[in-house]
């Protein structure tokens, strides 16, 4: 979920991180951003001198950072991004600037200029448009800067030393991570923190807002945009052009009445409006008009205790085809929903009703409409949609979930308890009845629509002359892989059922690279040749044991220079942040004997088969890559 409802305005666009620092990575993607992430080949050489204050450099950088990989990406017809974000960060003292440092002494010098110090940290950030006119890219740069002051205690050399041998300083910088080893030689942090960090999260989002929702013109005394507009709607996260361009006015704003109740039911901050969505009873204001137990709220606790009955509101609806008549016929009223769907109409009236204040829908005095979200992701033709891992997700992955408790008790899957059949080989089980079979291959068929881009691009595959796609289902990521890399013959390996069921999902046009498709079975039969094996979600469907199995077939088959690249939702080695990976483990253990790795347990079982310089690539969507090369 996106708490700010403006970067839901880059949910449908190609945004690209053009940084290598993985503090800005996380950063991004622990707010729920989807990005790419593309380093920037710009070399920090600029001329420091010729800038008046040491911020303008910074902000010149992040911009040189950011133009590169725009110009590059449209070079390389890899489709131009719609928004590229460079950053770069300084360190000033003494009207010097601080970079990284280049060796151990490098850093020393750094770090006993700092010693006892207050200097400061500058981000500059640079928001870069793109657009492709006559097949020339146009840009437009918004760009901006952020300061924090920063003190550091009185430190021993004996500590500036030992601190220098942990290797933390030098790719940081100053020659510090405030972050890690280095907070401890910290004595107080004016300003944002994560600014210090590499990215100024809070000022960026300003910047968004000011971008996304202009100040209205006959408002202009209205106060310049100190605040970061909050969310309150799901429609807020939607990328419909036609929303409301006054943030401050924005459809679904929630007005106080004199009993601290918002207009719309939810719970108000009387100062600023901001609303929290919990459907829970309504607090009295404090003197100062902010309510005293909205402050108290445990709002994160309240949302996941409602978060099951919002996913099954949306599944049903998805289920009921709601959003396809609406799409076909809206606006339209309860009772002509319920008609269509054969439904009662008190309980489709509440169903919809539900929608619409989850930001589904659209409520007007002519009847219910779907918001552009619904259109695209909810509608089961959606240019995105993703009604198949909706359907598989009500009527497979919920019953499964159901029995957490005791997957969690037994330690394993609870086939048997959802479906009253044991569990046996996990495909035999998908593909038992021809309509699970394709319930799955859709659900399948959603999420590497929605991923097969970002997998394609993690990493430049134009080396490539062959690509052998194992397990790769309908195709998806196959001819995304064709459309970005023409010379890449892709071949599809998977079991007969499935290959016998691809048919439905090819995409239309003639203008598609052909994609080769093979029936086999990867743990028994040989493997097609190729240069490049791809494992998109299949290891994790996996014990360690099968793994190894797989593995050692497909190290047999690679010549050294051969590749593999693995998508998967990788999580953090001290697995304790990525919250929707870390829910798909379980998810795991509800329905097979796999679960989801860190990047250190990947790399672990690659190297083990022979396969080397293992590089891992968080791209912000819901899969991440893995490479890696057969030594
Ligand atoms: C001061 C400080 C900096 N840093 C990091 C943030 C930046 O990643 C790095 C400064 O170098 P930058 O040149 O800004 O960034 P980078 O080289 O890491 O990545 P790229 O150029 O590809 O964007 O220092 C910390 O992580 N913690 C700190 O406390």
């Amino acid at each position: 979920m996106v708490l700010n409802p403006v970067l839901g305005k880059l949910v449908s666009k190609r945004v690209v991180l053009a940084s290598a620092s993985p503090r800005r990575q996380e950063i991004l993607t622990n707010v729920g951003l989807r990005f790419e992430v593309v380093p920037s080949w710009f070399k920090e050489t600029l001329e420091k001198s010729s800038f008046a204050a040491p911020y303008e450099y910074a902000v010149e950088t992040a911009k040189q950072k950011a133009l590169e990989v725009a110009n590059r990406m449209h070079v390389k017809h890899l489709r131009t991004p719609d928004v590229v974000i460079g950053a770069d960060t300084i360190v000033t003292v003494d009207e010097q600037i601080l970079e990284k440092p280049v060796d151990k002494q490098d850093a020393y010098r750094m770090l006993s200029r700092l010693n006892g110090k207050e200097h400061s940290v500058f981000t500059g950030v640079a928001i870069i448009h793109c657009s492709s006119k006559d097949n020339q890219l146009e840009t437009e740069v918004t760009d901006f800067y952020e300061e924090t002051k920063v003190k550091f205690s009185d430190l021993s050399e004996e500590l500036l030393w030992e601190y220098i041998h942990s290797g933390e300083p030098m790719d940081k910088a100053g020659g510090y991570g405030i972050q890690a080893l280095g907070g401890m030689l910290v004595e107080y942090v004016h300003g944002d923190f994560l600014n210090v960090v590499g990215f100024p999260l809070n000022h960026f989002c300003k910047k968004l807002a000011e971008l996304y929702y202009p100040p209205p013109k006959h408002n202009v005394q209205h106060k310049k945009y100190d605040s970061i507009p909050s969310v309150d709607t799901f429609e807020n996260l939607s990328d419909g052009e036609s929303e409301s361009s006054d943030f401050t006015e924005h459809k679904g704003a929630s007005k106080l009445d004199s009993s601290g109740m918002c207009s719309s039911g939810a719970i108000c901050n009387s100062e600023n409006n901001s609303s929290i969505k919990t459907g829970f009873t309504v607090p009295l204001e404090n003197q100062n008009g902010v309510s005293e137990s909205a402050a108290k709220l445990p709002s994160k606790i309240l949302e996941l205790m409602d978060g099951f009955r919002a996913s099954k509101a949306m599944f049903v609806a998805s289920k009921l085809k709601m959003f396809d008549h609406l799409k076909d016929k809206g606006p339209l009223k309860a009772v002509d929903i319920a008609n269509e769907v054969g439904t009662s109409v008190c309980g489709t009236e509440r169903l919809l009703d539900a929608c619409a204040a989850l930001g589904l829908l659209e409520k007007t005095p002519q009847g219910y409409s779907n918001t552009d979200s619904a259109n695209t992701y909810l509608t089961s033709d959606g240019e995105c949609s993703l009604h198949g891992y909706i359907i598989h997700s009500n009527d497979h992955i919920w019953p499964l979930f159901t029995n957490l408790e005791s997957a969690v008790k037994e330690g394993s899957r609870q086939n048997h308890r959802a479906f009253g059949k044991k569990a046996e080989d996990l495909f035999k089980d998908y593909y038992h009845s021809q309509e699970v079979k394709q319930r799955f291959m859709a659900a399948m068929h959603s999420i590497a629509q929605l991923t097969a881009r970002d997998v394609a691009t993690a990493f430049d595959l134009s080396r490539f002359k062959s690509a052998c796609d194992l397990g790769g289902c309908t195709g998806a990521l196959a001819h995304e892989l064709g459309q970005i890399y023409p010379n890449l013959k892709v071949t599809v390996f998977d079991l007969p059922e499935v290959i016998a069921n691809t048919s439905y999902f090819q995409p239309p046009g003639q203008n598609t690279a052909p994609v080769t498709f093979i029936s086999g079975d990867f743990f028994k039969d040989d493997l097609p040749e190729a240069d490049l094996y791809i494992l998109s979600r299949i290891l994790h469907d996996w014990p360690d044991e099968k793994i190894h199995v797989l593995l050692s077939k497909i190290s047999a088959v690679c010549k050294p220079g051969c590749e593999i690249l693995l998508a998967e939702m990788v999580l953090d080695d001290e697995k304790k942040n990525r919250s929707t990976a870390l829910l798909q483990s379980l998810n795991m253990l509800v329905q097979t004997e796999g679960k989801e790795r860190s990047g250190s347990e990947y790399r672990a079982l690659l190297e083990q088969h022979g396969f080397a310089n293992v590089k891992i690539r968080l791209t912000g969507n819901l899969l991440d890559v893995i490479l890696c090369v057969k030594a």
